[in-house]
């Protein structure tokens, strides 16, 4: 049995759908499908996330939203009309936003999280009905009936241990199941959302309950490339790699699969293939425990913008008990994880996705840090990106180090900060924002200009 995730862009419109729909029933062992909420037509097109994150804001500054109602609603009446669906569905779906609008404000995260939740709960009750329209038996999975069980973490959900127990009877029904992706619910019956791109995570975490042979992640391009499409002009492809390279590049910056995606389905060992649903021939990247890499030490550069770095100074900070962790618990009472945190022996630096900081909390950090630590300097530096480069085979192979930082000096980048720390398989550079894609091209060019394939 299979598994087949279907990212937004495979489902953005009616001609997609039916992409989709010929690809899972070409398939028997395709028998349960996890579906995203219609994602970009275009590049400059909204997924219907990003409507109805908007919508919910609109309503929630000021108490009404029609015409970003009217959006999410075009939106599926154009989906059912190209699927030739009668319009009940449209109709079914308005008053599902209405009463979601409807839901207690008062915990905005709750609010925002069942809101988000419905573009892909609508989206698969409407490929449930185009699937049997056609004359398969399908059936829409409600993930709570399913027991996809998660923390009550509104926007931050994490499956709970019992939920794949539950998920494995799924294996007894008949016929094709359509799951929602993005969500589960709290054991008291809550709505829980997962990070944004999280119907990979439904997808895995679906894939491990119900045992699955293949986890088949599908999306927009031919496979995953050693780099970024959009920064590198036709990256090589790579037709093998293992969970720990594709977590480590998915979250220093791989766009194309969320890193928390790969735990559950390496936890039971489970293949992932990554596969284009616009190419469904082609045959895509398989994600697996091991690989030979021995001609491939290097299996591909990630890259990502928005950190900042708390850069500290004190005269014999090495000498001092207890400084590191006093230094973390200031941050961590600002509720903030930390990337990195590269030392000297008079100062470190640590390393913070922008995305968790605000002006204030970074004013008490900087006072407290200057305050309770008697720091001699401390300041905070915006506008870094990091650069990670990956491979299971880089520790055993001499030189990697080397020719990564002569690559990127090679086009004028200054290199902020190297952290070879206790990854086996990666090696990651800070650099400034402004230079990030010249220092991907850099490496890029020193590592896989000969290639077409990694195998
Ligand atoms: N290294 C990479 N390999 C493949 N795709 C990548 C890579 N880095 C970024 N991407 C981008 O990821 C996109 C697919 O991810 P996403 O837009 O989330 O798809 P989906 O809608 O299927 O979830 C691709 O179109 C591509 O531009
Ligand atoms: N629709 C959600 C979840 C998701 O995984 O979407 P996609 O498959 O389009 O990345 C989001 O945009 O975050």
């Amino acid at each position: 049995m299979k598994v087949a995730k279907f990212g937004g862009t495979s489902l953005a419109s009616a001609e997609q759908i039916k992409k989709v729909t010929n690809i899972v029933t070409a398939d028997n062992d395709r028998k349960i499908i996890v579906v995203s909420a219609p994602g970009k037509r275009s590049d400059d097109d909204t997924k219907v996330t990003d409507l109805l994150i908007g919508l919910g804001e609109t309503y929630l500054n000021e108490g009404k939203a029609d015409d970003a109602l009217a959006a999410v609603v075009e939106r599926y009446r154009d989906i059912a009309e190209g699927l030739g669906l009668d319009d009940d569905i449209v109709k079914t779906i308005k008053d599902d936003l209405k009463s979601r609008l409807a839901y207690d404000t008062s915990n905005e995260g709750q609010f925002m999280d069942q809101l988000k939740a419905s573009g892909e709960d609508n989206n698969a009750k409407v490929i449930a009905r185009f699937l049997q329209r056609l004359g398969y038996t399908a059936e829409y999975v409600h993930p709570e009936q399913a027991g996809l069980f998660v923390s009550d973490t509104p926007g931050n959900a994490q499956v709970l241990p019992e939920a794949y127990d539950h998920l494995y009877k799924l294996r007894d029904k008949d016929g094709i199941l359509v799951i929602p992706g993005f969500f589960g619910y709290s054991k008291e019956g809550r709505l829980v959302t997962f990070p944004r791109g999280g119907s990979d995570i439904t997808g895995s975490i679906v894939a491990a309950g119900v045992k699955a042979d293949m986890y088949e992640n599908f999306t927009d391009v031919d496979s995953v490339f050693a780099a970024n499409p959009k920064v590198v002009d036709e990256p090589c492809s790579i037709k093998r790699m293992t969970y720990r390279e594709m977590r480590e590049l998915s979250y220093a910056g791989f766009g194309v699969f969320h890193d928390e995606a790969l735990i559950p389905a390496f936890q039971s060992n489970i293949p992932v293939c990554v596969k284009n649903t616009n190419n469904p021939e082609a045959s895509g990247t398989m994600i697996i425990n091991e690989r030979e890499y021995a001609t491939n030490p290097v299996i591909g550069i990630a890259a990502d913008k928005g950190f900042s770095t708390i850069y500290v100074r004190k005269y014999l900070m090495n000498r001092e008990v207890g400084f590191g962790r006093k230094l973390l618990e200031i941050i961590e009472d600002e509720e903030v994880s930390y990337e990195h945190m590269p030392s000297g022996i008079d100062d470190t630096s640590v390393i913070l996705d922008d995305s968790q900081l605000t002006p204030e909390k970074e004013d008490r950090m900087i006072r407290r840090i200057i305050d309770e630590l008697n720091a001699d300097d401390a300041y905070i530096e915006k506008g870094f990106a990091m650069i990670m480069l990956v491979g299971e085979g880089m520790h055993e192979t001499v030189g990697i180090a080397s020719r990564a930082t002569k690559a990127i000096s090679e086009q004028g980048v200054n290199i902020e900060m190297i952290n070879q720390g206790s990854s086996e398989v990666s090696l990651s550079f800070g650099v400034h924002e402004s230079s990030v894609d010249d220092a991907i091209r850099g490496l890029y060019e020193e590592f896989f200009s000969e290639k077409k394939v990694l195998q």
